[in-house]
């Protein structure tokens, strides 16, 4: 049997990270990022309804959907990123189901969900165990703000855009610890995968 691992965090606490040593070990990921990209390339639907509710401003020349202004529109007012939320959370999930029946069937021993809004959005059912990864605040911000080049401004409203890392970590059935070296981090994975697999066995 599989055992369904939710990946989530707060943004920028790690869980690329987290993915980049579980994918090493051959565990297939699922990424509501990624596809939350796919649904909205040119020609597909999702990109449609997109333009009908934020207007053709949000299409690039060439016919894709322009993700930093969109992102500007929607970490600066709540009701529009609710709006967002709604259209394209429900296509989201259901891919992933998809995703994640295809491996169950596979017989995949372990197969990781990584789906940053996991608790916001309410989808704890979709996995047997979630993964918090955390980090302190200020490394959130310092790593976000170099990363994706923002200001602390910017990358502020984008961190409170998401649940309390706190109360994640209190729901959470595992934590990764990301406040230290990434080679620490990847010794907390290397820990959980052992449990991960007997758990996979177990079911
Ligand atoms: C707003 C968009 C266009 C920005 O694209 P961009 O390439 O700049 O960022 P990317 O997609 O890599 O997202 C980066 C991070 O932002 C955070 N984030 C994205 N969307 C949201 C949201 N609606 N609410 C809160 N946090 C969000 C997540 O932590 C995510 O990991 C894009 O994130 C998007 O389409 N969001 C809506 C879909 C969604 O909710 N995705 C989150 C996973 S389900
Ligand atoms: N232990 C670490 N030490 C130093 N830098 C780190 C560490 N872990 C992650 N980073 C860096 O911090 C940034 C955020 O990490 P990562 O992309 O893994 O977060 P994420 O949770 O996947 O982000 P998002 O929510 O946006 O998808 C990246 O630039 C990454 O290289």
């Amino acid at each position: 049997m599989s055992c369904v691992i939710g990946l989530t965090g707060s943004i920028a606490t790690g869980k690329s990270t987290v993915v980049d040593w579980f994918k090493i070990k051959q565990v297939p990921v699922i990424d509501a990022d990624q596809i939350a990209r796919e649904i909205v390339e040119p020609g597909r639907p999702m990109l449609s309804r997109l333009k009908e509710t934020f207007g053709e401003m949000i299409i690039q020349k060439d016919g894709s959907l322009d993700r930093a202004l969109l992102s500007q529109l929607i970490f600066n007012d709540e009701t529009l990123r609710q709006t967002l939320d709604n259209l394209m959370h429900p296509a989201i999930i259901e891919e992933i189901i998809t995703r994640r029946d295809h491996y169950i069937e596979q017989g995949e021993p372990i197969i990781i969900l990584d789906i940053p809004l996991l608790f916001e959005g309410d989808l704890t059912d979709l996995v047997d165990r979630v993964l918090v990864v955390y980090t302190t605040q200020a490394k959130q911000l310092q790593r976000l703000m170099k990363r994706n080049d923002l200001s602390e401004q910017e990358a502020k409203k984008r961190i409170k855009a998401q649940g309390s890392i706190e109360k994640k970590k209190q729901l959470a059935t595992d934590v990764i610890d990301n406040n230290r070296s990434v080679e620490e981090t990847y010794l907390q994975c290397d820990a959980l995968y052992d449990n991960y697999m007997s758990c996979g066995e177990n079911q």
